[in-house]
């Protein structure tokens, strides 16, 4: 049964979920792309899925940049590997610019919403740990995009920073009328449970070119597209770090089941504790969970996939061959990237 939510919105194309059809699998989603050290961020969450014992698979958006070690790195912590293309990020007036340069390859991540073997699928940024098990959030009721409500208090470029406005507090600082309307509730793109939908990614991209692009990229963009219909789900899912300095009241640090590693200087395979935040206990405590959890190799969500009798894509069983070869000391015969099926 396919339940078509119609919503109106900026490219005049209407909004179409399709309900999860009955028997299609459920997956947890991340994105990765380039050479550089985000690998050790999917590696970490695929190890921290494994740890609370997740019953669902991670797949890997994996953008043609990403090397051949990297990708056996993943296979071998049991990641499902697909294969997606660049997302042409639209052209951004200098005078905004994005937040942070990269954020550009992140409008890439939009592909997962192509992945419509997938009924239902949480997706988490590489930056992001799983400390408690969120399998509870595939039961959430189909037909809706859930998120958890970002904070506004790190944004120092934005309208909202210079006038102290931040929807975890709306009643600190009221949105001045001569602003015009309040800003809508907004939720943080580094996690969101979601329906694979080739209607809502085609409607996305038309999405693009008509909307100009903004300091958060493709997060402005889904919060755009899914205003007012997407649904607050509790902090405990993706708690932003900057939240145990800017409200510490929002957050209650032992309910938490994932952290998002999202402040200056706290990618937790790059931290250093000199940046601004980064000396506080709660955060060095997180950072040693999330090393705890990395460090140990016999964490490895293939198992899970494979008990989830989730068919292994055949670059994962081509990398994971190469893994066995290279283990064995017969050096792989493979030189070149990886050759994998064309992208779905
Ligand atoms: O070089 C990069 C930078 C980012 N990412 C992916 O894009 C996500 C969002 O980027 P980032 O974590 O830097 O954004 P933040 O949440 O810190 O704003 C990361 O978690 C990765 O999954 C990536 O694959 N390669
Ligand atoms: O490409 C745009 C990015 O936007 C978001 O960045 C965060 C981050 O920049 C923090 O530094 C801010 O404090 C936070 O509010 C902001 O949302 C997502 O986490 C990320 O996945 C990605 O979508």
């Amino acid at each position: 049964m396919a339940l078509v939510l119609e919503q109106n919105h900026p490219s005049g194309v209407r909004t179409m979920f399709k309900n999860g059809e009955k028997g299609k699998k459920k997956a947890f989603v991340t994105f990765l792309g380039g050479s550089g050290d985000y690998v050790k961020g999917v590696i970490g969450l695929a190890r921290g899925l494994a740890n609370v014992n997740s019953a669902y698979p991670l797949v890997v958006a994996v953008l043609p940049d990403v090397p051949l070690e990297h990708r056996l790195l993943m296979v071998q912590s049991g990641c499902v590997l697909k294969d997606i293309d660049w997302v042409q990020p639209p052209k951004i007036d200098e005078s905004i610019g994005w937040a942070h340069e990269h954020f550009a390859i992140n409008y890439s991540k939009l592909r997962i919403f192509e992945f419509e073997e997938y009924s239902k699928m949480i997706y988490f940024d590489g930056d992001i740990q799983v400390y408690g098990n969120v399998d509870e959030l595939f039961d959430l009721p189909d037909g809706q995009l859930y998120g958890v409500l970002d904070c506004f208090c790190e944004w120092h470029h934005s309208p909202q920073y210079k006038i102290g406005y931040c929807q975890q507090c709306p009643d600190r600082v009221q949105w001045p009328a001569e602003l015009g309307q309040a800003p809508s509730s907004y939720f943080n793109a580094g996690m969101f449970v979601f329906e694979p939908s080739q209607a809502t990614y085609d409607d996305l991209m038309n999405t693009i070119k008509i909307t100009p692009p903004s300091s958060f990229a493709e997060q402005d963009l889904l919060n755009l597209y899914f205003r007012g219909i997407f649904k607050p789900i509790p902090n405990i899912y993706n708690l932003l770090l900057p939240m145990l300095w800017t409200h510490p009241d929002n957050v209650e640090l032992d309910k938490v089941k994932a952290v998002h590693f999202c402040a200056n200087g706290s990618k937790p395979w790059r931290y250093t504790g000199k940046h601004e935040h980064m000396d506080r206990e709660d955060v060095k405590m997180l950072v040693k969970k999330w090393w705890d959890i990395y460090d140990d190799e016999t964490l490895i969500i293939y198992k899970t996939t494979l008990a989830a009798n989730v068919p292994i894509t055949e670059s994962n069983l081509v990398a994971q061959d190469i893994a066995d070869k290279e283990k064995s000391g017969l050096r792989p015969m493979v030189t070149g990237v990886l050759e994998v099926p064309a992208a779905s």
